[in-house]
């Protein structure tokens, strides 16, 4: 799913097609992205306080979206990150 989200933002990227959220994103550039993404990491915490997790699902994926339309953004593949994760999973095996 995570690499389909990805590649459907590339191409919302490259060809900017108009009503598009994610173009609007782009269009509005990295400052606005950042934006999103500090309000929906606040309300990440605040629905986790609220203990309601119907709120803390949607809340998570809007964070997660913008943080992919960010990394589009800044020209960071999603593999990348991945890559990072494994490393520190790889790593915590061996020194367990
Ligand atoms: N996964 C998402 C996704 N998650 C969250 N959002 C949008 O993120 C926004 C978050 O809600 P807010 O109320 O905080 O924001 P808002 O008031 O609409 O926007 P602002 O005026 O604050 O900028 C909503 O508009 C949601 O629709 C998403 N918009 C698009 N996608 C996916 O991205 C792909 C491309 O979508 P489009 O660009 O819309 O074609 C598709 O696969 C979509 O499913």
């Amino acid at each position: 799913m995570l690499n389909q989200l990805e590649a459907v933002i590339a191409q919302r990227y490259a060809e900017r097609p108009e009503g598009a959220y994610t173009t609007y994103l782009f269009e509005k550039g990295v400052d606005k992205i950042l934006k999103k993404v500090g309000e929906e990491t606040a309300e990440v915490i605040i629905a986790a306080k609220n203990k309601d997790n119907d709120e803390l699902r949607c809340e998570t994926s809007d964070l997660i979206f913008h943080l992919m339309v960010l990394l589009r953004e800044r020209g960071m593949p999603l593999d990348d990150v991945m890559r990072e994760l494994g490393h520190r999973h790889n790593k915590s095996k061996q020194s367990s």
